[in-house]
């Protein structure tokens, strides 16, 4: 699902919100058992997101990270209040996304999948249109948006036409954009998708120095695993359940063992080969990188992993041993890659 900026807007009379909420636990999200389903027109029914328990901190940079169809977007437009729960609770910058709607979407900012700009406007006049919308007052409108201008590095472009910014530059924008509010949380959706890498980077240090000067709770979705490496913590969602949440370390911890790759001469006689000789319940598999296992200390099976593919005369090209990496969580827990084509075998 895709959210759109037309669809939501907040209402004209929406007041500014105070920055943070009044919760005790130091939570800026905390959602217990949240369900969405969807009910077609022809009577099924979709289970979107099926019993999701989160908690992010204030001040934290917390990535949702999952395949397409897993149930992020759903998510945030439950937090944000713009899709009313099936079942469970949520709590959002203090505000229940139930009792409180309203609330909720005065303390949250969110930026669209999709560009929410109007190309035919300055970069400042769409600030100040949506100052407006938000019911800033004048002086409050003049100051916020120099404000957040300058934060996105966007003071110089103050007077362009938004249409002749680069892609790079109008996400920045419309990050800014999402803040002349003071949130106390900032949903991102996708915010780097369709932007080259220098301009993912830039995107990424804006969003970095906005927790860290500011101390903005961010939570964003995103398919790339090396942008959640930088957050703080994540957590995985997979066909609207959670699969893992903790910090990247944590998550990539929890299962342990180091990815075996050996590239050689015949891969699924390799595979036959090596099965019986590690312990039953590590995998061997074979996709587009070659041969993989998981193994504890990976590096000192490899001499070993060698010499017995030498005895049945296979031929190793290449191998190496790694740490486990966000992917390699999410196929221990799903037996399916976030990333890359479907590997076969392993997983749980
Ligand atoms: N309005 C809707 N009516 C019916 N089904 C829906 C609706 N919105 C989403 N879905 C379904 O709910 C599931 C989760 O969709 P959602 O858009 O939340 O996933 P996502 O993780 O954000 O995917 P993507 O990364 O592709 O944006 C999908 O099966 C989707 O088809």
């Amino acid at each position: 699902m895709k959210l759109h900026a037309r669809d939501h807007e907040p209402a004209r009379t929406a007041a500014a919100a105070p920055r943070t909420g009044p919760d005790d636990a130091g939570l800026a999200i905390s959602t217990r058992g949240l369900v969405k389903s969807y009910r077609g027109p022809d009577g099924t029914t979709t289970d979107a997101v099926r019993g999701l328990d989160l908690d992010v901190r204030r001040g934290e940079t917390f990535a949702f990270l999952g395949p397409n169809g897993a149930g992020k977007s759903t998510t945030i437009a439950m937090l944000c209040a713009l899709a009313r729960p099936t079942s469970g609770r949520a709590t959002v910058a203090g505000a229940d996304v139930l009792a409180e709607p309203e609330r909720v979407r005065r303390r949250v900012g969110l930026l669209f999948q999709h560009s929410a700009l109007d190309p035919d406007l300055t970069a400042e006049q769409n600030l100040r249109v949506h100052a407006r919308l938000y019911g800033l007052r004048r002086a409050e409108v003049r100051r916020r948006t120099a404000e957040v201008l300058d934060l996105a590095d966007l003071s110089d472009r103050r007077r362009s036409l938004v249409r002749t910014l680069s892609g790079g530059m109008r996400r920045r924008l419309e990050i800014a954009r999402q803040l002349l509010h003071s949130p106390g949380v900032l949903f991102l959706d996708e915010p780097t998708t369709g932007l080259d890498p220098h301009a993912r980077a830039r995107v990424w240090e804006h969003l970095h120095t906005l927790r860290d000067r500011h101390g903005s709770t961010l939570f964003v979705t995103t398919h790339y695993l090396d942008e959640a490496e930088h957050c703080d913590r994540l957590a995985i969602i997979d066909r609207g359940r959670l699969v893992a949440q903790g910090t990247p370390r944590g998550v990539r911890a929890e299962i342990g063992d180091d990815r075996v790759v050996l590239r050689t001469g015949d891969d699924a006689e390799a595979r036959r080969v090596l099965g019986p000789l590690v312990p039953p319940d590590r995998s061997v598999a074979v996709d587009t990188d070659g041969l993989w296992l998981r193994l504890p200390d990976g590096s000192a099976w490899i001499p070993r992993l060698c010499a017995a593919l030498e005895v049945h005369g296979i031929a190793v090209h290449s191998a190496s041993a790694t740490p486990p990496t966000l992917d390699d969580v999410f196929f221990h827990h799903t037996g399916r890659s976030l990333a890359g084509p479907e590997r076969t075998g392993g997983g749980r």
